[in-house]
C-alpha cells in the first residue's frame, strides 16, 4: 500500500473508515443473535466440541434457529461429527453463507475455509482474532436464537478473541468428573472473571459408562465430581452426560447419536442438559418499546407448596427505577395466579454482583424492574432469576398483579449503567 506515512494521505481515514464499518457490522449482526454461549474446557479431550455439537442440535430439535461456529482453528471437529463437507458459498453481497445441517441448524467452521481438509493452520493471535470476527460479522447468519461457539481447549487466543468480540457471551464449561478436573476448571472459571464473561454453568461429559449389553451402569471415573466441582465453585450444574460409545461411532461417521430411541440414557441427559440451558438463557423481558408483558405460565399458575417469589426494587412504598440502589425490596409469594403475601427486605450494602445471589438465596424466581444494566440482567439470568424492565413506578402488589394477569404495560429499560 505504497510508503505514505499513516494519517498524511487520505489512506487513514480510509482505513478508520472501513474499520469503523466493520465494527457497525460487527454490531449489527451481533444484535441479532439473541444468546451466545462459548463451550470451553480447560484440557483437550474432554468432549467440548461433543458438548457444542449436541447442544446446538438439541436446541435445534426444539425449533430454535441455532448457528454453531467452531473456532477450533486448530483442530475443527464439527464439521466431521456432523458429516457436513465442502467449501462455504457466497451470498450476493459477498458474505459466507453458512453450512446448513437442517432446517434450524447452520454451520461455520474454519473447515470449510481450507482447500485441504488435513492442511494444518499456523496462525498467530491477531489473526485469529480477525478471523473470529469475520465468522460473525461477515457471515450471513440472519437471526439466530443461539449462536454456539466450539472452542479449542484451554484459555488462549480464540476464547479470548470471543470474549472481546461478544462481550455477552456465556461460557459453558466442560469437564470430566474426575477429581483432577477441578484445576482445569478453575483455569476456565479464572479466565471467564478476567475477562468479564459470565458464566452459565459446568456440563460435566463421560459421567459413567451405561453398558450397552446389560444396561448397567459402570464408573469410567469416579462419579459426582462435577456436581462437587460446582458447588466448591458456585456455578450450576447444568447436566451429565454419560459415556455412549454410539457418540464415538455417531461422531466418526457424521451422523450425532440424536435420533435414536428417546429413552437412551443419553439423550435423555442431553434432554436434561438442553432444559438447564433454556432455562439459563431465560430471555431478559427487557423491551425497548412499550410493549405488554405477561407472566409465563409456570410463574402465574405456581400453586400450593410450589408458591414463587418475586422481587420488586422499592423506594417509598413503590417500585424504584434505581434497582441497585432502591431502600427496599418488596417479596412476594405468588400462589394460584394471585399475590398470596409479601415482606419488605432490607438489600445489603450495594456491591457489584451481589444482588443476584442474595436474591437467589432468598428463592426469588423473577425480578420486576424499571431500568437495569445489561450485566445485572446476566447475573440473575446466570442465578436463573427472569428479569422483566421498564415496569411503571407503582404499587408493587399491584405491579405483580398485572404482570400476573398479563397486562403489565413495560416501557424502554431505563438504566444507562
Ligand atoms: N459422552 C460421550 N460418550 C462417548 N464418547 C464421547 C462422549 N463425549 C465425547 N466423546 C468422544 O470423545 C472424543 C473426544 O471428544 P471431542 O472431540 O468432543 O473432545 P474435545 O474436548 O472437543 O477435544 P479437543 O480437545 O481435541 O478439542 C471423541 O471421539 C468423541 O466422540
Amino acid at each position: 500500500m505504497g510508503s505514505c506515512e499513516k494519517g498524511s494521505c487520505g489512506h487513514g481515514g480510509a482505513e478508520k473508515n472501513a474499520a469503523s464499518q466493520e465494527e457497525e457490522q460487527l454490531h449489527r449482526q451481533l444484535q441479532q443473535i439473541q444468546h451466545k454461549l462459548l463451550v470451553m474446557s480447560g484440557k483437550g479431550g474432554v468432549g467440548k466440541s461433543s458438548v457444542a455439537v449436541y447442544i446446538a442440535l438439541g436446541l435445534a430439535n426444539r425449533g430454535y434457529k441455532v448457528g454453531l461456529m467452531d473456532v477450533d482453528l486448530h483442530g475443527p471437529s464439527t464439521p466431521r461429527m456432523l458429516g457436513i463437507t465442502g467449501m462455504f458459498g457466497m451470498d450476493e453481497h459477498k458474505r459466507l453463507i453458512p453450512h446448513r445441517y437442517n432446517e434450524n441448524l447452520e454451520v461455520v467452521s474454519i473447515e470449510y475455509l481450507l482447500e485441504d481438509r488435513d492442511s494444518a493452520v499456523i496462525w498467530r493471535g491477531p489473526i485469529k482474532h480477525g478471523v473470529i470476527k469475520q465468522f460473525i460479522s461477515e457471515v450471513n447468519w440472519g437471526k439466530l436464537d443461539y449462536l454456539v461457539i466450539d472452542c479449542p481447549p484451554g484459555t488462549g487466543d480464540e476464547p479470548l478473541s470471543v470474549a472481546q468480540t461478544i462481550p455477552d457471551a456465556h461460557a459453558v464449561i466442560v469437564t470430566t468428573p474426575q477429581e483432577v478436573a477441578l484445576a482445569d476448571v478453575r483455569k476456565s472459571i479464572n479466565f471467564c472473571r478476567k475477562v468479564q464473561m459470565s458464566i452459565l454453568g459446568l456440563v460435566e461429559n463421560m459421567d459413567g459408562l451405561v453398558c450397552p449389553h446389560c444396561g448397567k451402569e459402570i464408573d469410567l471415573f469416579r462419579r459426582g465430581g462435577g456436581r462437587r466441582t460446582a458447588e466448591r465453585m458456585q456455578l450450576t450444574l447444568l447436566g451429565s452426560l454419560p459415556f455412549d460409545p454410539r457418540v464415538v461411532e455417531g461422531g466418526d461417521a457424521g451422523r450425532p447419536f440424536m435420533e435414536g430411541p428417546s429413552d437412551t440414557p443419553f439423550i435423555q441427559a442431553v434432554n436434561r442438559l438442553i432444559d438447564a440451558v433454556e432455562e439459563r438463557c431465560l430471555p431478559a423481558e427487557a423491551p425497548t418499546a412499550a410493549k405488554t408483558v405477561a407472566a409465563k405460565p409456570e410463574v402465574a399458575s405456581a400453586a400450593g407448596g410450589n408458591a414463587l417469589k418475586v422481587a420488586i426494587p422499592t423506594a417509598q412504598g413503590v417500585l424504584c427505577n434505581h434497582f441497585g440502589h432502591c431502600e427496599q425490596f418488596a417479596i412476594l409469594s405468588v400462589k394460584d395466579g394471585r399475590v398470596d403475601g409479601r415482606e419488605w427486605v432490607t438489600p445489603p450494602p450495594h456491591e457489584p454482583g451481589l444482588l443476584p445471589r442474595w436474591l437467589a438465596n432468598q428463592g426469588i424466581k423473577v425480578v420486576i424492574s424499571g431500568g437495569m444494566g445489561q450485566r445485572a440482567i446476566s447475573q440473575f439470568a446466570e442465578q436463573g432469576i427472569r428479569v422483566v424492565t421498564g415496569a411503571p413506578v407503582m404499587d408493587p402488589d399491584a405491579l405483580l398483579q398485572k404482570y400476573l394477569d398479563g397486562s403489565l404495560e413495560t416501557g424502554p429499560n431505563v438504566c444507562d449503567h
